[in-house]
């Protein structure tokens, strides 16, 4: 093992994957600092398990090199197995030993730390589930928890050794909606008190957006962006990746001659950054897409109330849809509305391709 780029989690270099022919990863690069929590996200069979797997130490990558904790665990000659990476994982389902009690399940996780004495193991094993909110429950077995328990417990265990990173593999994906948003915060936050740096693996973009201080998409086996959320969210690469945090309609503009608005069918819009010109994409989330007095008028083609704000997909003169979500509208197909466009807008150089327009 060579020691090097210390103060970080996780180095990857050109990684280059592919089961039998067929390439999955091809020239990634990824980069974690300690401590620090990075979501990977990407369209279902894009590589993010595959990645996962390499870091594990699962796979064996054909190209490129990983660094965990600063040594090098996988490239040229160089293959650690996964018991000497320092990395802990946690699965979609907990996979919890179902013949061990909850606190046999974490203290399983100390099992390559052999020197440490029995007192320190239990006051270890004792503190993790304090930490993951289990403090009453070391001696149930895994079959009389609830789904939510079982994840607290999982990763406990990962985090037992003082893993150099934890694995997160769809960790609430099993879990229903009200359990995964109370779990994402208590997740984030017995990371942080462990200092541990994590790799979330989501196909949950309010996951990745919430839990994360960096969201990394993958497309066609790299890397495309990488960024905080707000980044990521607000200024996406391209349509897919805007695709990928959450729902997105694209208009077609003009930059204006000063180069800070973009004229656009729903008026001229302040552009949040200068630097594109001529024809653009105008990114709208639906929640910058407000009903008003003025505006552009418009039709409401859909309305789905969902409680806190209603979504709504928005017919304008040109014949153009947006969809908007927005608190508190009371209105139906077929109204009349009109529509203004709240903060700066992203554009995106180039004209709207067919299948980014939103669909009818
Ligand atoms: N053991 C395998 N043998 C052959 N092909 C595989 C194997 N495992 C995965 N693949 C293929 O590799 C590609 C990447 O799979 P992977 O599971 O990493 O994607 P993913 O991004 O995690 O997908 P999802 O979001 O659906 O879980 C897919 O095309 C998949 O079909």
């Amino acid at each position: 093992m060579t020691a090097s780029a210390r103060g970080s989690a996780v180095e990857v270099r050109g990684l280059g994957f592919g089961y039998g022919r067929t390439p999955v990863l091809d020239g990634l690069d990824l980069s974690l600092n300690e401590g620090g929590l990075l979501a990977v996200v990407g369209r279902s069979g894009c590589g993010k398990t595959t990645l996962l797997r390499l870091l594990a130490g699962f796979e064996r990558p054909q190209a490129g090199r990983v660094l965990i904790g600063g040594l090098e665990v996988a490239g040229g000659s160089t293959f650690v197995p996964t018991e000497r990476r320092r990395v802990g994982i946690v699965p979609q389902e907990g996979a919890l030993f179902p013949h061990l009690t909850v606190a046999g399940n974490v203290e399983f996780g100390l099992t390559g730390a052999t020197r440490l004495p029995r007192a320190d193991r239990e006051a270890r094993v004792r503190h993790l589930l304090e930490l993951v909110g289990l403090p009453d429950l070391p001696d149930r077995y895994p079959r009389e928890l609830s789904g939510g328990q079982q994840q607290r417990v999982a990763l406990a265990r990962a985090l037992a050794p003082r893993p150099a990173l934890v694995l997160l593999d769809e960790p609430f994906a099993s879990l229903d909606q009200a359990t995964r948003s109370t779990l994402r915060g208590a997740v984030r936050d017995v990371l942080r008190s462990e200092g541990a740096a994590a790799l979330l693996v989501t196909h949950d973009h309010e996951e990745a957006l919430s839990m994360a201080d960096r969201v990394a998409c993958l497309d066609s086996g790299r890397v495309v962006q990488e960024g905080s959320p707000h980044e990521v969210y607000d200024e996406p690469v391209d349509p897919a990746v805007a695709a990928l945090l959450g729902e997105a309609s694209w208009l077609p503009g003009s930059v204006t001659a000063r180069g800070d608005t973009v004229s656009t069918a729903l008026g001229d819009l302040v552009l949040a950054r200068a630097g594109v010109g001529g024809r653009v994409r105008v990114l709208l989330r639906p929640e910058q897409v407000e009903l008003g007095e003025a505006g552009t008028d418009a039709v409401v083609q859909q309305a789905e109330f969902l409680g806190a704000s209603t979504r709504l997909v928005l017919r304008l003169p040109d014949g153009a849809t947006v969809r908007a979500a927005v608190p508190g509208a009371r209105v139906r197909p077929g109204d009349r509305v009109r529509v203004v466009v709240r903060g700066a807008v992203h554009a995106l150089a180039g004209d709207v391709e067919p299948s980014a327009r939103t669909p009818a």
